[in-house]
């Protein structure tokens, strides 16, 4: 059998379905629906993504990536990973109730990510110094990690931003 097809939870199939005790979350609804980038196109061949949060509710996302995000050949391209980690860490910061853009991310790449593969981020919010919001957090499958992220958000007056 091939080996991307050996178990469900790793398979070539954009299955974005949550895992026991997550439970949806609607980033539209949250943040407005400028989330284009990354995910905002359900049915396209770069990204596709699905919201939960988990049982102490912390952000988690299932990520599908498509042909279009390659880079190396057969492959994520690193910035494409980055991508990811920018926006789940960014709207994990804003789903634990800060309105942020990102001022600093750190992403270091451990593993080449093959396409078609649905992986899931975990993200935590690990301090908040007056305008300075760490979120950590990881693109992973099973035992593999793909990229580590460290992500200073920076509070921001929520008027300043044009949700919508
Ligand atoms: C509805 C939207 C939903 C979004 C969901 C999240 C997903 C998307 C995430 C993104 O991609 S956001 C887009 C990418 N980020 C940006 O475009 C941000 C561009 N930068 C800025 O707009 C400003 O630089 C920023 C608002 C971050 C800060 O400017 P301010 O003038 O408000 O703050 P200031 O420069 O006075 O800094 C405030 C504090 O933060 C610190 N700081 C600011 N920028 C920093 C930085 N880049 N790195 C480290 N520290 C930084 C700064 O040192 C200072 O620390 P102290 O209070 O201790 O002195």
């Amino acid at each position: 059998m091939d080996k991307t097809h050996a178990n469900s939870t790793c398979s070539n199939r954009p299955d974005l379905r949550g895992e026991i005790n997550w439970i949806p979350f609607d980033a539209a609804a949250f943040v407005g629906s400028s989330l284009r980038f990354v995910s905002g196109d359900p049915e396209g061949n770069r990204f596709r993504v699905s919201y939960y949060l988990d049982s102490t509710q912390h952000l988690k996302a299932k990520v599908w990536f498509g042909p279009e995000t390659e880079g190396p050949p057969g492959h994520a391209h690193g910035g494409a990973m980055a991508a990811v980690v920018d926006e789940v860490l960014g709207l994990a910061a804003w789903a634990a109730g800060y309105s942020i853009v990102v001022g600093n991310l750190s992403v270091s790449f451990r593993n080449m990510l093959p396409l078609h593969k649905v992986v899931s981020v975990e993200t935590k919010v690990v301090s908040a110094e007056g305008r300075k919001i760490m979120v950590h957090g990881r693109i992973y499958c099973e035992k593999t990690t793909y990229a580590v992220g460290e992500c200073l958000c920076i509070t921001i007056q929520p008027k300043n931003i044009n949700i919508r």
